[in-house]
């Protein structure tokens, strides 16, 4: 029977069907962050169970974090305690910590696959929603809550029911001045948050093909945003050479045979799936979101939705997220005036990332009321950020490019924006106050992030890549 890669993977890991579609699968890495595991180790201490393979789990310090140049003096007490919870945890279960100047500490989703952690055909969890970063390498990574990451610490296996698999491919021509972050956004902007709810997607074809891992990583890590459970794609060179070299892939005696291994979670020709959806992008601009939920985004060069614009059910948010957001309806999005400006979080904090953004600033200044942060997602982007220079550019550019660490994308450290300030942000999140109380996100890629910081207003990024 032809199998689509879901399927391969789960039959691949499950170690017991039950009734409904309820398996025990094997869960192969557990990553964990400051923030959602103290509870998990706390539990199984009280009732004695030790973690079945401390080797399979790896942890880091990101969330709560300060990402100021002294860092390492933590003057937010419960930013500490949950920074030394984690350091005693890890030490007491022998779990691998990369803590401040391990060389790759920063936002778990980036250096899980940084180490060469995440690899094709694997199941990993995280108490984290964007754990789904990791199906860019062909694995089935989801986030989970405490008790679940409590149950896989202590067993090494979940009880989960099997979701249903939508494919999804892009297809058309990508413009000049649109990413990954673009298309993402294009998606879950045309099925809505809760339009691949129940489902894992497999996003294929042509321009997914053509992507770089990190641009991969990009599309997976939104997928929980329209809902998705995970979201991955099949492994193919790209994933390879992404992979070889890095602290945890396999060592060249077993390399042949772990591509043959991972060669084999393709989805088949001619497979099934619950769904399949097509995104035509010909054509298609940069995309910035108007709302307070990820759906609620246009294309730059276009006007804010009319109430007579919206679907009966979305109304009721259209008018809060609308009044939040001080914005006017019917009125174009581009122009509006922005106080603050972000890029990076686990869903564009990579290099690439930081690349597009130097590329443009490069002998050009930010507007001067804007604050921008630049915040590399790990250690290692940073080292290579200040080995290529970059760093440079965003200081002569009046940019502040700071330590790693989850930032400005979620307002749980110091960084926020102040209350009223308006951000345009590379991140995946703009609910209400999500970047600090009172504050307003506009989510788009790094180019357009860093074309309205020059401009001191959301941009279009198109005009810096013409030629
Ligand atoms: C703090 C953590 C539980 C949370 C999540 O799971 O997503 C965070 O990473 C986020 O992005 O909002
Ligand atoms: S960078 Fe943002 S989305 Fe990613 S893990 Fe951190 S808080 Fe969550």
């Amino acid at each position: 029977m032809k199998k689509n890669i879901v399927e391969k993977i789960w039959e691949n890991h499950s170690i017991d069907n039950l009734e409904d579609d309820f398996s025990v699968l094997v869960i192969d890495f557990i990553l964990l962050h400051e923030v959602t595991s103290a509870q998990a180790f706390k539990e199984l201490e009280e009732r004695k169970i030790p973690i079945l393979s401390p080797n399979q789990c790896v942890a880091t310090v990101d969330h709560i974090i300060s990402t100021s140049k002294n860092r390492k003096q933590i003057d937010n007490n419960e930013a500490k305690t949950q920074v030394e919870i984690l350091r005693n945890n890890t030490k007491i279960n022998r779990i691998s910590l990369y803590d401040f100047e391990s060389g790759h500490q920063g936002i778990v989703h980036v250096i899980g696959p940084e180490l060469g952690i995440t690899q094709p055909g694997l199941t990993i969890i995280c108490g984290d929603s964007h754990t789904a970063t990791h199906g860019a390498f062909g694995a089935l990574a989801f986030g989970v809550g405490t008790t679940e990451v409590t149950h896989a610490l202590g067993t090494g296996c979940l009880l989960l029911k099997k979701p249903l698999v939508m494919k999804v491919e892009f297809q058309g021509e990508v413009s000049k001045g649109v990413f990954a972050k673009d298309l993402i956004m294009k998606l879950i902007a045309t099925i809505g948050i809760g339009g691949a709810t129940g489902h894992i997607i497999e996003y294929g074809g042509d321009i997914i093909q053509k992507m770089t891992m990190e641009e991969r990583m990009t599309i997976c890590n939104m997928s929980i945003e329209c809902g998705a459970k995970a979201g991955l794609i099949a492994p193919d060179n790209t994933t390879y050479s992404y992979i070889k070299g890095r602290p945890y892939a396999p060592l060249n005696k077993d390399w042949e045979q772990m591509i043959s291994y991972w060669s084999s979670f393709k989805s088949d020709q001619g497979c099934s799936y619950d769904k399949e959806i097509i995104i035509d992008i010909s054509n298609m601009k940069p995309m910035v979101t108007w709302g307070t939920n990820p759906s609620q985004a246009i294309e730059i060069d276009k006007n804010i939705p009319l109430e007579k614009d919206m679907n009966l059910n979305d109304l009721i948010m259209y008018n809060q997220a609308i009044d939040y957001m001080k914005l006017n309806r019917g009125f174009p999005i581009e122009d509006t005036k922005i106080d603050w400006a972000f890029i990076g979080s686990c869903t564009n904090g990579r290099i690439e990332d930081l690349r597009i953004s130097a590329q443009i600033l490069k002998n050009k200044k930010i507007h001067p009321s804007v604050t921008f942060y630049i915040v590399p997602g790990s250690e290692s982007i940073l080292k290579q950020a200040q080995i290529e220079g970059l760093d440079k550019i965003f200081k002569e550019a009046g940019a502040d490019f700071r330590m790693p660490g989850c930032s400005l994308c979620l307002g749980m450290n110091d960084d926020k924006v102040p209350n009223g300030k308006r951000c345009i942000s590379s991140s995946n999140r703009n609910f209400m106050g999500r970047q600090g109380t009172g504050s307003f996100t506009h989510l788009a890629s790094p180019a357009t992030v860093t074309a309205s910081a020059i401009e001191g207003k959301i941009s279009s990024p198109i005009k810096y890549f013409l030629n």
